[in-house]
């Protein structure tokens, strides 16, 4: 058997990372064993605070969602690549192993096992094939692409090189396939969808203006069939190229991919006379861990069931073109599709080419007709050609959009985002808004950046900046009646007055950062606008902790969150919990708020060495107290000789902002921390308080590109 990285027997490390020990716990075996400098006793606060049961996640029941993975996940690798495998394991937290025996390991917990190619058959003898998920890996630096029939016996495939990105991708496809993200589920929920249909006979021609190109856009469609492969024009891409092309582009964009082969019937190039090849191209992009993968009504049902049963985490988008212009909304045709759409697909896309303004109409009747429903997938439905373009600003889910930069639009009558929001607010659909970023001068670059982001949709709201001032000036602004939201940086505590509504996150935090619009219908047919204060600081945070390492590698770990004031500390604790984080060790403040209990203050010295090693450390100090940070991170560093290396200390987050003390950042790096500023925190949660604001997705790259490094 090959060892496991720390040489513990193997039946003590194929099981759960260890659970979290009290502070008051005798050290054990995992008690770090750096004998660093320790010197935090002036910022540990009085031990007075009582302790409670760590599993009390109060406050945060909605928001778990980090199941640990069940299956042992089976890293197939090619001979000289093992460092994938090792970073499997780092991105799910888990121990790894070159055992080579699959049989054996199944039986036991959640482990990562690499097994190199040629020894595939061999490890997989007598192994209950349930039990495991195979996932074959690929480095396409090389030009080559993986053996067909090992894809095809593989239930997913990440295709990879070695990039700044790679790390980054690798989360991505992990959390999607194990189930622990699903983008879906946020989308669904959102009031209007959009995404671009990108045209790009090639994926690169597209990169430098990405961030720029999906503005508006919650996800990005792949044009597989639009791919030109260079040697084969005029041919159908080949699965190594369009994987390639896929690789590329999910690097390069946060964003959902919808994955589309558009047949030669319905403007595209797939022929048509060979159904076999869609479920080829549409069965790789799932096992690709495409997020939404487009299937066309006319493939032959079994085709679509089949894709159906292996769909996994990813979405179907069934699609239905008519280009004929007799097609008719008002058919009885028009409801026999939606249901036999609605056979296989999460989402139903129906779109006819249209001459005339009230085919419109008959469309939104029978939008509405399937609307009062109330059940069943929900409907995509726009058309074509210059007189359809009415219905592509008032469909709401997933419409599709084209964008100037583009070299053509995917199909007649395709708008901008910009011109659907400007359309909307013609017909009075999306009034002007008065918008607020009201604080201290730390707001202003924010909002003199979302300022830009408004002009670049076409919304027609207005955002000011003003001071907070004195004691009641931010509630008159409230009391306006043109006011249409906020952002309110610092966050104000949820006890201020004239904000009646608090989102679960908001309350349990104790802190607004956001005051968002919410419109519902009245018993008299009009709508009504509330404001509701929310916290989108959290989801900021969760969103950067969660990028090099799935939700489920924080589950029962320990964490430490430093700060001078339970408000400052709030938000990460609630952003820990709702990762299942175990015992969560405070430096510096007490907590009395709702989220208090189950925290455990360090009292002395002697307590910070006694527990566990942390998997992530915070900081949320004041500038000049930063640099209190970095014993602790010296002491736990990654090279502890009794974690074993996927278990040990990992993520450092500094939310420490302005001229700083010491350099914690560099001390957390050079210690093997992966560590994270401010600045992804804050573009993370700017792109929250832009949804919340104007419902609009801005991609986070395009925030962090557009605010440099240093910028709010
Ligand atoms: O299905 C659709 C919709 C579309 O055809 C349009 O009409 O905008 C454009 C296509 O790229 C996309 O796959």
């Amino acid at each position: 058997m090959a060892p496991l990285l720390d040489e513990t027997p193997v039946s003590n490390v194929l099981c759960d990372p260890p659970t979290s020990m009290s502070a008051n716990s005798s050290a054990s075996a995992s008690t770090p064993t750096s004998s660093s400098p320790l010197n935090i006793a002036s910022i540990v606060s009085d031990p007075d605070q009582p302790s409670a049961s760590s599993t009390v996640r109060n406050g945060v029941h909605d928001t778990i969602s980090s199941e640990t993975p069940s299956g042992t996940v089976v890293v197939v690798f090619q001979p000289g690549q093992e460092h994938i495998v090792h970073m499997v394991a780092e991105v799910l937290g888990k121990p790894w192993t070159t055992e080579t025996a699959i049989s054996t390991l199944s039986k036991t917990d959640v482990v990562v096992a690499g097994v190199v190619t040629d020894s595939l058959d061999r490890s997989l003898q007598d192994c209950d094939r349930a039990a495991i998920i195979l996932v074959n890996t690929h480095s396409v630096e090389d030009g080559s692409a993986p053996d067909d029939t090992l894809s095809e016996r593989c239930d997913y495939e990440f295709l990879y090189s070695r990039t700044p990105f790679l790390r980054r991708d690798l989360t991505r496809f992990l959390s999607l396939i194990l189930g622990q993200t699903r983008p879906h589920e946020d989308l669904r929920t959102k009031t209007r969808t959009n995404f671009i249909s990108t045209t790009f006979p090639d994926v690169h021609a597209a990169l430098p203006n990405l961030d720029i190109l999906s503005v508006g856009s919650d996800a990005v469609e792949i044009r597989v069939d639009l791919l030109v492969e260079p040697g084969c024009e005029g041919k159908v891409p080949s699965l190594k190229y369009v994987g390639q092309q896929l690789m590329l582009l999910r690097q390069h964009t946060e964003l959902p991919i919808i994955f589309t082969t558009r047949c030669t019937k319905e403007n595209g190039k797939f022929p048509m006379n060979d159904p076999s090849l869609f479920f080829k191209y549409l069965r790789r992009a799932i096992q690709w861990g495409v997020e939404y993968v487009d299937v066309e009504l006319w493939l032959p049902e079994d085709i679509r069931r089949r894709l159906a049963e292996v769909k996994g985490n990813s979405i179907i988008m069934s699609a239905f073109h008519d280009f004929s212009g007799t097609w008719k909304w008002t058919s009885s045709d028009a409801s026999r599709i939606f249901n036999e759409s609605a056979k296989y697909g999460d989402i139903v896309k129906m779109i006819a080419m249209v001459s005339t303004i009230e085919e419109n109409y008959e469309l939104e009747y029978f939008r509405s007709t399937i609307k009062s429903r109330g059940s069943g997938p929900p409907l995509s439905a726009v058309n074509m050609g210059q007189m359809g373009q009415l219905s592509r600003a008032l469909n709401t889910v997933f419409s599709p959009i084209t964008h100037p930069l583009l070299p053509m639009i995917a199909a007649p009558g395709q708008l901008t985002a910009a011109e659907i929001n400007e359309a909307l607010h013609i017909m009075g659909q999306l009034p002007k808004r008065d918008l607020y970023a009201i604080g201290s001068f730390r707001s202003t670059p924010q909002s003199m950046f979302m300022e830009k982001c408004l002009n670049e949709l076409g919304l027609p709201h207005s955002i000011t900046c003003i001071d907070r001032g004195p004691k009641g000036s931010m509630e008159s602004i409230l009391l306006q009646p043109s006011f249409g939201g906020a952002s309110l940086n610092p966050p104000v505590a949820t006890s201020t007055s004239h904000i009646p509504i608090l989102s679960d996150a908001a309350r349990a935090i104790g802190l607004i950062d956001t005051i968002a619009a919410t419109s519902s219908p009245t018993t008299t047919g009009t709508n009504s606008t509330r404001f509701i204060g929310e916290n989108a600081a959290w989801k900021g945070i969760r969103a950067t902790l969660t990028r090099d390492y799935v939700p489920s590698a924080y589950q029962g770990r320990a964490a430490i969150i430093l700060s001078s004031s339970e408000s400052d500390a709030s938000a990460t604790i609630f952003a820990l919990r709702s990762l299942g984080v175990g015992s969560i060790y405070t430096v510096g403040f007490k907590a009395y708020g709702p989220l208090a209990v189950g925290l455990e203050p360090f009292t002395s010295i002697q307590s910070v060495k006694l527990v566990e090693s942390p998997f992530v450390i915070v900081s949320a100090l004041p500038p000049e107290k930063s640099l209190l940070v970095q014993p602790l991170l010296r002491h736990y560093r990654s090279n502890g000789r009794a974690s074993p290396h996927s278990t040990r200390g990992k993520v450092y987050l500094d939310l420490t902002s302005g001229a700083r003390k010491g350099d914690p950042l560099g001390v957390a790096r050079s210690a093997g921390w992966t560590a994270y500023g401010a600045e992804d925190v804050t573009a993370w949660t700017t792109v929250e308080t832009l949804r919340l604001l104007v419902g609009q997705n801005v991609p986070f790259d395009f925030v962090r590109m557009a605010s440099g490094r240093s910028l709010f």
